[in-house]
């Protein structure tokens, strides 16, 4: 069954002459399991995708519909939440300033009513690849991919099926973007998750993802496999021409 399917998804912001058409009847499904990127330049309308799923933009029409659940209107609720979690570009900006790492897991894993959280802060401390040492440190205290290794902990403390990532690492130093990147592939084997990834670099959609959607302008041009991407088998001129504007960091391939 399809973890995710979104069906001719509209989402705009303001009214009358200031309004914003970000997304016109966009159109994909997620599989279970799987992991599907949204790729294209600044401004074509990835994150709004995002957005509009977890409610950040309200203003919005067609059908999404996470595990067989249609959603309505721009609230989510616990269960939702449980189910879906986010992981932002900017760990700085979303971690609190004066909450150590020990604070956000305990309240993030209290606010899921999840009993035992001495283990479960130390066990999600191990999943991301930080020991113990690191429980008590304040953000400032934190490099840029130890703090996403954090926030990625957060999103992972109530156990959700799917993560929602938008650009996980393009705030972080080339070095250890290919660390997080990896860290990622790895979780959602270990927990089964469902990604819905956004980046504008298709090297970094071609490492993590099975397939993708390609969008321009607010709308989807292609979905695609991942394999056509890596044979440069694109149907659509746009895709053939950020294909040939992509430049591979170093990260592992598959
Ligand atoms: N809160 C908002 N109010 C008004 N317009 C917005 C808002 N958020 C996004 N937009 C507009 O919607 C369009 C799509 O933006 P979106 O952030 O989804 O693009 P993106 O492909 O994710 O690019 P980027 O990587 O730069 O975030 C843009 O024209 C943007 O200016």
């Amino acid at each position: 069954m399809n973890m995710i399917e979104i069906e001719g998804l509209n989402v705009w912001f303001g009214h009358g002459i200031d309004r914003v058409d970000a997304v016109r009847g966009a159109s994909f499904s997620v599989a279970r399991g799987e992991s599907f990127g949204l790729v294209g330049e600044s401004g074509s309308g990835k994150s709004t995708i995002l957005r509009a799923i977890t409610g950040l933009a309200p203003d919005w029409s067609g059908r999404v519909t996470i595990d067989g659940q249609a959603l309505a209107g721009g609230k989510r609720d616990r269960a939702f939440f449980r189910k879906v979690q986010m992981v932002f570009q900017d760990p700085y900006a979303s971690l609190h300033p004066r909450h150590s790492v020990d604070q956000v897991l305990s309240e993030t894993l209290h606010l899921h009513g999840i009993p035992d959280i001495d283990t479960r802060v130390r066990s999600l401390l191990d999943d991301v690849g930080l020991g113990g040492r690191f429980r008590f440190r304040y953000p400032h205290q934190l490099s840029g991919g130890q703090r996403q290794r954090v926030a990625i902990a957060r999103a992972l403390a109530g156990e959700p099926e799917i993560l929602l990532l938008d650009e996980p690492t393009s705030a972080l130093d080339v070095s250890v973007q290919a660390e997080i990147l990896n860290l990622l592939t790895d979780l959602r084997e270990e927990h089964n998750l469902t990604y819905l990834m956004v980046s504008h670099d298709l090297s970094v959609i071609g490492h993590m993802c099975d397939r993708l959607a390609v969008m321009k302008d607010g709308e989807i041009v292609e979905v695609m496999d991942v394999a056509a991407l890596r044979d440069m088998r694109a149907e659509h001129a746009y895709t053939r021409d950020l294909l040939a504007a992509s430049v591979a960091p170093g990260v592992r391939t598959a």
